[in-house]
């Protein structure tokens, strides 16, 4: 499970919304000047645009402040925006100098809509804009020759491509970022947040399709006597060796983590309580039958598991690892190297 598409999009809100709230409220002041101006130059139609669009801005800024819909209010405001841009450039009292908001184009579309979509309606626009201005100077003998012309095509291709590395590179940075803050650093597996974040996205999808989900707890056995015996640092490589075998008996869907110490988690996607059982005894079997070699020594590991289902044992991933939990510490008082399934009656064989 390596997307972190969901983290990330919550993560670029408050950024987006900040700059939204700022674009809104130089829509506000700006399309109250250019009014004035538009209205002291007899430009009426331009005027009422400009004052519609600054309205629409308030409408837009009391509409976001709780709205759990922030890409479609920016969409439905980007949208309107960059047409009466285009509108304005139409307009046959507009100067040549209008033109110049085109530049603004890629830098808001990629500070709000992203990389993909941003370009992409930036692309757009610009494009219009291009066809626009060449229609409206082609008789300008002044304008229409290579220098102007190159000019202005390549500070618009520049402040484009600038806008767009920086926002690849942006969300790179805050990939990398995310995977450092929800991954265990010993073994690589994911950590609690990661866990949880994961949960919450597929807890809404089981319930929409009515897929059943389980959580394992696994905790390895006297694994206090394996620092104690071989030093802290055999104990970290005793950690490392679970976390593979982990990935080696899971699927690419499930989420191994580590909840702390030696306890770990496993979140099974489109599994039920059974087939979960069988996961946690295939994991418990490997582990127990493939020792790690540390040097010379030979040292043999074992867990102990708790298996819960979702929506029999909670529907919050607190409730599911506490009843997981609750069933492993069942496992160690029975003897430990062993699983208690979900219905807590039939612990899994003791080898
Ligand atoms: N090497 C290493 N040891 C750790 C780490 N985190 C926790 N431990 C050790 O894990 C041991 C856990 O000990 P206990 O909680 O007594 O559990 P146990 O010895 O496995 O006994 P049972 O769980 O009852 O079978 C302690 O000695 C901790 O110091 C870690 O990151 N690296």
């Amino acid at each position: 499970m390596e997307s972190y598409k969901e983290p990330l999009r919550e993560l670029a809100r408050p950024y987006r919304k900040a700059v939204l709230k700022a674009l809104l409220v130089l829509t506000i002041m700006g399309g109250a000047l250019f009014a004035a101006l538009n209205i002291s130059t007899g430009s009426y139609v331009l005027a009422a645009v400009e004052m519609a669009m600054g309205a629409y801005a308030i409408f837009v800024f009391r509409a976001i402040r709780y709205t759990r819909h922030l890409e479609r209010w920016i969409i439905a405001y980007a949208i309107p925006f960059f047409t009466a841009m285009m509108f304005a450039m139409i307009t046959p009292r507009a100067t040549s100098t209008v033109h110049a908001w085109v530049l603004l184009i890629p830098i808001i579309s990629h500070l709000l809509m992203g990389r993909r979509l941003g370009l992409a309606v930036a692309v757009f626009y610009m494009s219009v804009a291009a066809i626009i201005f060449m229609f409206k100077h082609q008789g300008q003998a002044d304008m229409m020759q290579a220098l102007p012309i190159t000019n202005i095509a390549v500070i618009s291709l520049c402040i484009l491509v600038f806008s767009h590395v920086y926002e690849v590179t942006r969300e790179q940075s805050e990939r990398q970022l995310l995977k450092i803050a929800q991954t265990d650093t010993l073994t690589g597996l994911a950590n609690r947040a990661r866990l949880s974040d994961i949960f919450e996205r597929e807890q809404q999808r089981a319930r929409r399709y009515n897929t059943p989900i389980t959580i394992l707890a696994l905790d390895l056995d006297h694994f206090k006597a394996v620092n104690d015996r071989y030093g802290h640092e055999t104990g970290d490589m005793a950690l490392q060796h679970v976390a593979r075998i982990f990935r080696e008996c899971l699927r690419a869907t499930d989420l191994p983590a580590r909840l702390g110490g030696e306890e770990f988690g496993i979140l099974l996607t489109n599994t039920n309580s059974q087939q979960g059982l069988e996961v946690a005894e295939k994991i418990r079997v490997a582990v127990a039958s493939t020792p790690l070699h540390v040097n010379n020594d030979v040292i043999r590991l074992t867990l102990s598991g708790g298996v819960a289902e979702f929506g029999t044992d909670g529907d919050t991933l607190r409730d599911l690892v506490r009843e997981a939990d609750r069933r492993l510490y069942h496992a160690k008082d029975a003897g430990r190297n062993q699983i208690i399934p979900a219905d807590n009656r039939h612990p899994g064989n003791v080898s």
